[in-house]
């Protein structure tokens, strides 16, 4: 299999806020299709998703993504172009409609023409199946229309890269499951980002997985690699273990442990989940149910 060509090469990206080294020297390629980045709560994900996406330089290192230097105010103008970001708190107007906003975002991105701007609007909302509610006010749609308002929004102008910020945050299971049929449609030509806490996004949807820790990348690879991290280091018992790292009572009664399981201990098959875990190893979790 030939290796696709990198679109977004990140070197040595650091942010501090005060004492807080929010990004410590990152370096990641990003090729076409969609990437998943993990990591705990304050790892950076967000820093490095706002940094991408030119809204805020780091202190340190550089990047390009789609063979834009952003360090340029040039480059920074021709990325900005090309991109489509969905942040995490995407900022609604509550009155606008589900229209009035995606255009105002059209309007921002220099869409000036208005006819032909009014059917990228349509365009974008028919994609992510909102045509019907198009007319009705932010405010009266659900928390999962309001997302998919705001991935339309992203994806005004056809963009060539695409940052995600934790877009499935708050959805039901249906609406998640459609949101990653969404994505998943992004990322064909597209080069996605997708920042999430749910790991089965990731195994579902993602060629790639980096994994974010302290501001650090711990991991980048496949999501089969993150997964085989994991091999040999899953078992069952009928108590919880205390040698592992992680262990929870399953429906079935019996415990599913993560760490260093003891000589012959009943094996399991790893999930990406797991891997991840065992990533962050320095971190023990021990959930009982
Ligand atoms: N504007 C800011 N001012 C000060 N500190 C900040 C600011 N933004 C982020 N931080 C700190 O930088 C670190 C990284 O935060 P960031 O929001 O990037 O993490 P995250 O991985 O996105 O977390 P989460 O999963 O909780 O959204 C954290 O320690 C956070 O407290």
């Amino acid at each position: 299999m030939t290796t696709p060509p990198t679109t977004v090469t990140a070197t040595g990206l650091s942010l501090r806020y005060g004492g807080t080294h929010a990004l410590d020297g990152v370096s990641l390629r990003l090729t076409r299709g969609v990437t998943g980045l993990l990591g705990p709560n304050g790892a950076g994900k967000t820093t490095l998703l706002r940094v991408l996406a030119t809204a805020v330089p780091p202190d340190r290192g550089e990047f390009t993504a789609l063979g834009h230097d952003p360090g340029t105010s040039a480059g920074r103008l021709a990325l900005r172009r090309a991109l489509g970001y969905l942040p995490q708190t995407p900022g609604f107007h509550p009155d606008f409609t589900a229209f009035a906003f995606v255009d105002y975002v059209a309007i921002l991105k220099e869409l000036t023409d208005r006819a032909a701007r009014h059917r990228e609007v349509r365009r974008v909302l028919d994609a992510v199946d909102l045509a019907d509610v198009r007319g009705k006010r932010i405010k009266r749609l659900s928390g999962g229309m309001r997302q998919r308002v705001a991935l339309a929004a992203a994806l005004v102008g056809d963009p060539g890269f695409l940052v995600l910020d934790e877009p499935t945050v708050g959805l039901d299971p249906e609406q998640r499951m459609r949101f990653r049929g969404l994505i998943a449609e992004a990322g064909e030509g597209r080069t996605v980002l997708l920042s999430t806490h749910q790991t089965e996004d990731v195994a579902m949807l993602c060629h790639r997985v980096v994994v974010l820790a302290q501001g650090r990348v711990r991991f980048e690879g496949t999501p089969a690699e993150l997964t085989a991290r994991a091999a040999g280091r899953v078992w069952s018992s009928a108590e919880r273990d205390p040698a592992a790292l992680a262990g929870w009572r399953t429906g079935t009664g019996t415990f599913r442990n993560v760490g260093d399981p003891p000589e012959g201990a009943h094996l399991l098959e790893p999930t990406l989940e797991d891997g991840y875990l065992l990533t962050l190893d320095s971190e023990s979790r021990t959930v009982t149910a």
